[in-house]
């Protein structure tokens, strides 16, 4: 049975999140926007292209009356170190090439990755067409096809460009879940903990009741996870959609994981790195007091059982520091840090030590000769 979640911009609203099991309702969903005799690209990646890529083009094409000139597919390479302004400008030539114009259609058919570079495509194509988020990992379901954040990493810099541009629709087909490896539905399940973390303790706690489903990947429970996930998310946005204020808390775990992230080369995932970056952000939440110690080791070692990780080998933490200088939540100088008051509760900061950070580095920095001590 499929839900819908409308979400508000500006106190209007904006555009749904339907969760489905299948594509099979998207082109009434694009019929009622008025998308029925628009020209529609498809943005995917390779691996993404090879599983569902036929089948959301041929759905398109089976039903647009005039040929299947239509709908067409746009695929690149998988893989974060794609997430680049050349992919975008290869994404320009390609809608040029075929003559899309203002009224047309971009459909992201992917994870997290393919919605960042759709969305900034089409927040910059002919200064702005339509885009429709089809995600497809936990991440793109839980987190990124809400709240119009859109961009691409530069020289390795996480999201340096990038523009608020909101989709006209989210259509989930969870079903796509299953097709998953892993080590990726565990890195999306990073930034679910996340939301329960920074807003809703009771949510959190639900998570790790049913962490026996979740790791199964039952379809019902994965359904009651992304309902209350995008719901946490969808309030967050509402509040500040351009990140003025408190949509800034959504960036929980990410100062510390974006640096890994580029430290590592994009060796590490997104949510693995987050999750690490959460687990240095309760340190330092548990060394000023605001989570008591046991809390901290709650929060910690309650990854383990989600295959995500809670230390790093092979990373100089001093380098650490430095990228988190880069990170685009600097004010005048300094970090504004998002520390925990209580598991359901995160708070901003802006008077985070390099020491305090340097300690909670360390906290997760794993060397074989503290190993052997
Ligand atoms: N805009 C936002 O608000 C926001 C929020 C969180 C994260 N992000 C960004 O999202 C990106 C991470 O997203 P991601 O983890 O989805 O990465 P991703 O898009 O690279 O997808 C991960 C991998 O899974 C594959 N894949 C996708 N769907 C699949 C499926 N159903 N079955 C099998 N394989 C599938 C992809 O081809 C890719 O190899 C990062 O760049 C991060 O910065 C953005
Ligand atoms: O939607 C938001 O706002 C977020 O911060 C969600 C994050 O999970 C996401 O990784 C986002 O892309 C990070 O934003 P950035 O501005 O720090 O790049
Ligand atoms: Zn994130």
């Amino acid at each position: 049975m499929s839900e819908r979640l409308p979400v508000l911009y500006q106190k209007k609203p904006c555009y749904d999140i339907v969760f489905s099991r299948s594509f099979a309702e998207l082109w009434q969903e694009l019929t009622a926007l008025g998308y029925e005799n628009r020209r529609i690209c498809i943005v995917t990646d390779s691996k993404v292209d090879a599983i569902y890529g036929e089948e959301v083009l041929s759905l398109l094409r089976t039903h647009s009356q005039e040929g299947d000139g239509k709908a067409v597919k746009y695929v690149f390479p998988e893989g974060e170190e794609h997430k680049t302004l050349d992919t975008v400008k290869e994404i320009y030539r390609f809608l040029i090439e075929e003559g899309f114009d203002r009224k047309d259609l971009l459909l992201a058919l992917g994870g997290g990755v393919t919605g960042d570079i759709t969305g900034y495509t089409a927040a910059t194509y002919l200064r702005g067409i339509d885009y429709i988020q089809l995600p497809t990992t936990l991440l793109a379901q839980a987190d990124s096809s809400i709240g119009g954040k859109t961009g691409v990493d530069f020289d390795g810099y996480k999201n340096m460009v990038g523009a608020f541009k909101m989709p006209r629709l989210v259509y989930m087909n969870l079903s796509t879940l299953q097709t998953l490896e892993n080590r990726q539905f565990f890195s999306g399940f990073a930034e679910v903990m996340k939301h329960g973390l920074i807003r809703d303790a009771l949510f959190y706690e639900w998570l790790l009741e049913k962490m026996y489903e979740i790791c199964e990947r039952d379809l019902d429970v994965l359904q009651e996870m992304m309902m209350r996930s995008c719901t946490i998310k969808k309030q967050v946005v509402e509040k500040d959609p351009l990140e003025q204020g408190d949509r800034a808390l959504l960036n929980f775990g990410h100062t510390v994981g974006h640096a890994i992230e580029k430290a590592k080369n994009f060796e590490l995932y997104h949510g693995e790195c987050v999750a690490l970056g959460m687990v240095a952000a309760a340190c330092i939440s548990w060394k000023r007091e605001l989570l008591s110690m046991e809390e901290y080791y709650e929060i910690r070692d309650m990854f383990v059982p989600f295959y995500l990780p809670i230390s790093i080998e092979n990373i100089d933490p001093k380098e650490i520091l430095r990228l988190t200088k880069s990170d685009k939540k600097m004010e005048s100088g300094r970090i504004k840090f998002v520390l925990l008051k209580k598991i359901g509760r995160a708070v901003l900061d802006n008077t985070v030590t390099d020491e305090e950070l340097l300690t909670a580095i360390n906290e997760i920095y794993y060397s074989e000769e503290d190993a052997c001590e």
